[in-house]
């Protein structure tokens, strides 16, 4: 299979999850991530807002407003740009229906102090596979500081045959293990 047939694949057994497999799996997930000490030590969060069966990122967010400092994506041509959000208010339908900030404090993502990355499909390299934009490859490009993917097992394949443009992520949490 080429990546744009996998990429496809992977969507519809994502959505095809059952609602209730679907929450255990992501209420396993924050439990590991909430564990991590890099988590834990953040003061500031990039996460991204999760749709169509993406391992849920709200009930973590919920739970954080005003604890620690949320960022979230917003498209603006090429690029991300995070803003802060505070509550789900400021929050709206925005590039392909993904839930987008509508706030105006930005922060270089450089400065966020952890990042949850979306993603796709992954290897044991922890290399991604997404959407195909490359949005986090360019916004990942220089970041110094964690880097955590979080994902259903069955995202995991053997080989993602990542280009040179491809930046690994620090570790992938699953239902399963850690990556
Ligand atoms: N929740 C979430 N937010 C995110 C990302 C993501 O992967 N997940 N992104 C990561 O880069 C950026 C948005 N990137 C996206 C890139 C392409 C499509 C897209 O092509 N959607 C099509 C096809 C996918 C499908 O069939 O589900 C569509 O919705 O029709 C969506 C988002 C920033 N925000
Ligand atoms: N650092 C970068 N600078 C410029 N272009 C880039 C960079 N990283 C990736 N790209 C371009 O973005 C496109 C998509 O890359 P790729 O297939 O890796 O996306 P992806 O990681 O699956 O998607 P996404 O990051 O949006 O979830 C490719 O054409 C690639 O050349």
């Amino acid at each position: 299979m080429d990546k744009k047939q996998l990429r496809k694949s992977m969507i519809q057994k994502r959505l095809a999850l059952d609602t209730e497999s679907y929450q255990q799996s992501c209420l396993k997930i924050q439990k590991q991530l909430e564990e991590l000490k890099a988590f834990q030590e953040a003061q500031s969060i990039a996460l991204y807002m999760s749709y169509r069966h993406e391992v849920d990122t709200r009930a973590l967010m919920a739970k954080y407003f005003g604890k620690k400092e949320i960022f979230v994506p917003k498209c603006v041509g090429d690029d991300l740009v995070f803003y802060k959000i505070e509550s789900f208010d400021d929050v709206a339908k925005g590039y392909f229906g993904v839930d987008e900030p509508i706030t105006n404090i930005t922060r270089n993502i450089n400065d966020i102090d952890f990042v949850v990355v979306p993603l796709l499909m992954f290897d044991d390299q922890r290399n991604r596979v997404g959407y195909g934009r490359g949005f986090y490859d360019r916004a990942l490009k220089n970041y110094p500081h964690t880097t955590c993917g979080i994902a259903f097992s069955f995202q995991h394949i053997k080989d993602t045959e990542p280009h040179s443009l491809d930046v690994p992520l620090d570790m992938i949490i699953t239902d399963e293990k850690i990556y």
